[in-house]
């Protein structure tokens, strides 16, 4: 073993420089950063920089680094792992390193954020996160490379368990704590805390902050009657009946020309349960109104094809309606797709004079109920942007509500679980829309949809699905009939 280790510097010893070059090899192997550490960094810069996203850029990386699956593992959960936990790393590195994150260059920062997360977030051994993020900061910022060193080796000396007590104790207060320990900003703890609260369920809230720090599983729909059984193609999902999850999603994806497409188990039943919510009469008229990219408007094409229903969809951003297009085109029927604001519906111009009979307002909105998706999000989305996403949600439910014939059914459905753009935007509608409105029993809808009982707590009228409850997205789906 010595042998081994000594025998090339035997070698170079002999030769006339050798002994620079085995330096050289020596600071060569140390410099050395895999390319799933390089992509992770590249993608951490990027959404840093640019705003980019990672769920976007992150697939582009991997193909253009021509990483092996396994690579493409470890850099998948090093960027989404440290986007993700970024607030709690950020709180460690500020107290390991005895100075506010604010005052460490942003580059250097992220070499830490991603050495914290190898130490604390995997299994990563020790020496090769330290040794890794060193060598990055060699790169990136060559003076920094002593003071990444010492943080990060100031990092491991303590498990995980340690540094949340630690972050936990010098918190402001209780709320503060727990999005330290979590990894969400205050305010959006706050949100999620008074959506369970409103279903006499805010004992969930550890749970549900958990598991938006999860990769969510890759989820399947069968596009009925286009498509095999869900159960034929894998495993069947817990309530959607046309979802499933396989071994091999995104292969069956590609084989499948469009009929089985990868969709939230939790989208699904939202569609569905307007698609279902009573039986359908041939020649009956469906709008999706905020349809991009069209993962709800392919299931609802598929579900008026075996109904004898026509469908429209509209979008408001033109590449957005291409996406519908394309998600649509599997189903053997057509399905015009308008380019327009919502707000501004004409349903003579899309040949309903009389009205549509059924229309999905999936409304635009924060996406709070779709974090583990989006691992960066959290940290871009401030509480401004919820007041104004729920004006244009009540603005786009006049108009839905607006447009439907007499008898006709609106969902209202968002995937966001913050009570200002679910039950305060319903229950403001509601009061303009007076005796003309009639909110359905959703929660029964959704049951008798269902393939198995979902625990639903709260107020029948609506169905608030949860990620820790649920295995869902947060989604919220109210159903409202027109007199
Ligand atoms: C939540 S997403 C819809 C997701 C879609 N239903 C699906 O399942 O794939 C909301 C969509 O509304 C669009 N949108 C935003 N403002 C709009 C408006 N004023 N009118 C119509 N669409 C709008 C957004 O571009 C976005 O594509």
């Amino acid at each position: 073993m010595s042998g081994e280790r000594n025998g090339p510097h035997r070698r170079d010893a002999r030769r006339p420089g050798g002994a620079r070059r085995g330096g050289a090899e020596t600071r060569a192997r140390q410099d050395r950063v895999s390319a799933a550490r390089t992509v992770a960094y590249d993608v951490l810069t990027a959404v840093r920089e640019s705003d980019a996203y990672a769920n976007l850029l992150l697939p582009a990386r991997i193909e253009r680094a021509r990483l092996s699956p396994a690579d493409a593992g470890l850099a998948t959960e090093l960027a989404y792992g440290t986007l993700r936990l970024l607030g709690r790393y950020d709180a460690i590195i500020a107290r390991a390193s005895g100075r506010p994150v604010e005052a460490i260059d942003p580059p250097v920062l992220d070499v830490l954020r991603l050495g914290a997360h190898q130490l604390l977030g995997t299994r990563v051994p020790t020496h090769a996160a330290v040794n890794e993020q060193v060598a990055l900061a060699r790169r990136v910022a060559p003076a920094a490379a002593g003071f990444v060193n010492a943080v990060l080796r100031a990092v491991s000396r303590r498990e995980l368990a340690d540094w949340l007590d630690e972050i936990a104790a010098g918190a402001g207060s209780p709320d503060e704590a727990l999005a330290l320990v979590h990894a969400h900003p205050v305010w959006i703890v706050r949100a999620l805390r008074s959506a369970l609260e409103r279903e006499g369920r805010g004992d969930e809230l550890a749970a549900l902050l958990e598991a938006d720090n999860a990769s969510p599983r890759v989820n399947l729909v069968a596009l009925p009657s286009l498509a095999p059984d869900p159960g034929t193609l894998g495993d069947a999902d817990a309530y959607s009946p046309t979802g499933f999850t396989a071994e091999d999603p995104i292969g069956l994806v590609g084989r499948m020309d469009g009929r089985v497409r990868v969709q939230d188990e939790g989208s699904q039943l939202a569609a569905l349960a307007l698609s279902r919510v009573l039986p359908v009469r041939p020649g009956e008229r469906w709008l999706d109104l905020c349809s991009g990219p069209g993962g709800k408007t392919a299931l609802l094409a598929a579900e008026a094809l075996e109904g004898g229903a026509q469908l429209v969809a509209n979008e408001a951003v033109p590449a957005r309606a291409d996406l519908v297009r394309r998600a649509v085109a599997p189903v053997p029927m057509e399905v015009p797709v308008h380019v327009g604001d919502g707000r501004d519906l004409d349903p003579a111009a899309m040949d309903a004079e009389g009205g549509f009979d059924r229309i999905l307002l999936d409304a635009p909105c924060t996406g709070l109920g779709a974090l583990r998706r989006r691992p960066e999000s959290r940290w871009r989305k401030s509480p401004s942007d919820v007041a104004e996403l729920a004006r244009l949600q009540g603005e786009l439910a006049d108009a839905a509500f607006a447009a439907l014939a007499p008898g006709g059914v609106l969902a209202y459905v968002t995937c966001s679980p913050h009570t200002a753009e679910t039950h305060a935007v319903l229950g403001r509608a509601l009061e303009r829309w007076g005796d003309a409105a009639e909110v359905l029993d959703t929660a029964s809808v959704v049951q008798r949809v269902a393939r198995h009982p979902l625990d639903l707590a709260g107020d029948d009228r609506t169905v608030q699905l949860w990620p820790h409850r649920h295995g869902t997205d947060a989604m919220f789906i109210a159903l409202v009939r027109k007199g």
